[in-house]
């Protein structure tokens, strides 16, 4: 990791297990709407590509429930407020950090690399969920799903981040847990680690190529 100037870092399934949280949140919106609730391990399929995909999802049962035409709107629209009014209040509530992740980010810091948080999650919930975890200070840029017109896979939100951080690609690590992660910093052009216990739609992280798999941000100090 010598010549490093910037680490990205997916938010969710990367730092934090945060499932747990969105799992509160979609069960008590499905509870809301008289529906079947999910529970943790069908949320952890479904995590990665937004919570306006993962709402879809939870409707349908389905991971595919986001594609266009397969949730009906005005359920979309009242779904997506329940959501968010009850993700609101189970922020940060059963989430934690990984371990290793405060000694990692302690040690970028040290050495003076540049630290982003490139999530599709919300930017209002991201911003409230890493004060709630006091990480927030460890990072110079925070990009959330709705920040750009693009998120995760597509690689607009990495490019941003190193264009406005001053950092070239060649000196860019991106630490994701998902294909999204990877396809994005692929397209990017930049290296990759892929993580193997976070969210990857129930499939091993290797599958989607990282240029490296570690166990743990541990394992990478
Ligand atoms: O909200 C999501 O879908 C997951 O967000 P992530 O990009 O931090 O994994
Ligand atoms: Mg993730």
């Amino acid at each position: 990791m010598n010549n490093l100037s910037l680490v990205m870092y997916d938010l969710d399934g990367t730092l934090v297990e945060s499932v747990p949280d969105l799992a509160a949140a979609l069960d008590k919106m499905l509870t809301d709407l008289d529906m079947p609730v999910a529970g943790e391990s069908k949320t952890r399929l479904w995590v990665g590509n937004g919570i306006p995909a993962l709402v879809k999802r939870a409707l349908t049962d389905d991971i595919s429930g986001d594609q266009p035409g397969k949730v009906d709107q005005p359920l979309f629209t009242e779904a997506y407020e329940r959501f968010c009014f009850h993700y609101d209040k189970e922020l940060g509530l059963h989430s934690y950090l990984y371990p290793g992740v405060v000694k990692f980010l302690q040690a970028m810091k040290k050495r003076g690399i540049k630290q982003a948080v490139i999530t599709n999650k919300s930017e209002q919930f991201t911003h409230h969920l890493l004060k709630l975890m006091d990480i927030d200070h460890y990072f110079d840029w925070v990009s959330g799903g709705d920040s750009l017109s693009e998120m995760k896979p597509h690689p607009m939100p990495l490019l941003h981040a190193m264009k406005s951080l001053g950092a070239p690609t060649h000196h860019t690590l991106m630490i994701g847990d998902s294909i999204n992660d990877i396809r994005a910093a692929k397209a990017a052009g930049v290296k990759v680690i892929g993580l193997p216990y976070g969210y990857n739609h129930g499939l091993p992280i290797e599958e989607a190529n990282p240029d490296l798999v570690v166990s743990s941000l541990t394992e990478l100090l």
